[in-house]
């Protein structure tokens, strides 16, 4: 159990996180939301034990987790930190980077090992390729697998996908954490991307205001945002009457309280998002066809 309790950090003066608790338990999957600059990746590099705390403790199964005043030697066996920086060897073949870690003991289990991670994030093809001449994407996908090799205990994933492109990250996302799950790997991963969290996480951690503003599943924060920056998150949404509605709960009826003038339609594949105004302000709605503009509808909440 990695266990987060009330710590505080800051850089110089000004507080990044303050008293933030929480707990993850073995094979976990908890996902790191807020807005940017609001700590996400400042606390995984607490995690690791990058920087000291101010006050507070992390542990994992009770061994206390210590920042460079403790240890010469920043991080943790148990712990990979896959950063948005990559830090490989450039020089060196993909096959290498992804096995630095592994013994030499036992050379054909290492040779399968690789293999099996390369599979996992799709790079059996450039195994032999020196990684100076890779694209970021595939880059990052070399760090994960390297993250991976020696089955970690924890592993701290920044924004792990971002750098790889749109046609390789579902199958790449879905190998990954269904990996992580298998190998029974506690995973904490600070994202802005919802699509790394619906699906995959067990738990959700927003932080807001140098805090945990809130925890819970994801199913729950999806039904109940509480806040339009978790409601943002997962999709484009209203504020109606107080209330915090997605787009696609919106519905056109024939007659409501809620009269829309329609201002715009916007493409989305399988559907048209549809920009209207009420009161001076849009509200955010799906179609099955792009609508008129001017045309005044009637919405009503699913
Ligand atoms: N090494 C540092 N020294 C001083 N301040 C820092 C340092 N690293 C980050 N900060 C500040 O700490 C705050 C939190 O940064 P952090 O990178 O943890 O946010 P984040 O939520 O991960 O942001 P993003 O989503 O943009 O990656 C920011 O205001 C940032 O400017």
């Amino acid at each position: 159990m990695l266990d987060v309790q009330n710590i505080v950090f800051s850089y110089n003066k000004s507080t990044i996180l303050n008293h933030v608790s929480f707990k993850a338990k073995k094979g976990e999957n908890i996902a790191i939301i807020g807005e940017s600059g609001s700590g996400k990746s400042t606390l995984l590099k607490l995690i690791y034990g990058e920087y000291d705390l101010n006050s507070g403790h992390i542990s994992w199964n009770n061994q206390p987790i210590l920042g460079p005043k403790f240890n010469l030697v920043v991080g943790y066996d148990f712990i990979k930190h896959v950063t948005q920086e990559f830090d490989l060897m450039p020089f060196t073949s993909v096959e290498e980077n992804v096995g630095k870690h592994l013994s030499n003991f036992f050379p054909e289990r290492k040779k399968d090992r690789v293999n099996e991670l390369l599979e996992i994030v799709e790079l059996s093809d450039f195994k032999n390729v020196k990684v100076k001449t890779l694209s970021g994407g595939q880059k990052q996908r070399v760090a994960l697998a390297r993250a991976l090799a020696k089955a970690p205990e924890i592993i701290l994933l920044d924004e792990p996908f971002s750098h790889i492109d749109s046609f390789k990250k579902r199958s790449l996302r879905r190998n990954v954490f269904n990996f992580l799950k298998q190998e029974n790997i506690t995973c904490l991963v600070a994202t802005h991307d919802k699509n790394d969290v619906l699906g995959f996480a067990d738990k959700v951690l927003v932080l807001q205001d140098q805090k945990v503003a809130f925890k819970d599943t994801v199913e729950n924060l999806y039904k109940s945002p509480n806040i339009p920056l978790v409601a943002s998150f997962f999709g484009e949404h209203n504020s109606i009457n107080g209330q915090l509605v997605y787009a696609n709960q919106l519905t056109v009826t024939k007659q409501s309280d809620i009269e829309i003038m329609v201002k715009r339609s916007y493409f989305k594949g399988s559907y048209y998002l549809i920009e209207g105004m009420r009161n001076g302000s849009s509200i955010f709605f799906h179609y099955d066809t792009a609508l008129q503009e001017g045309v005044n509808v009637f919405l009503k909440i699913d």
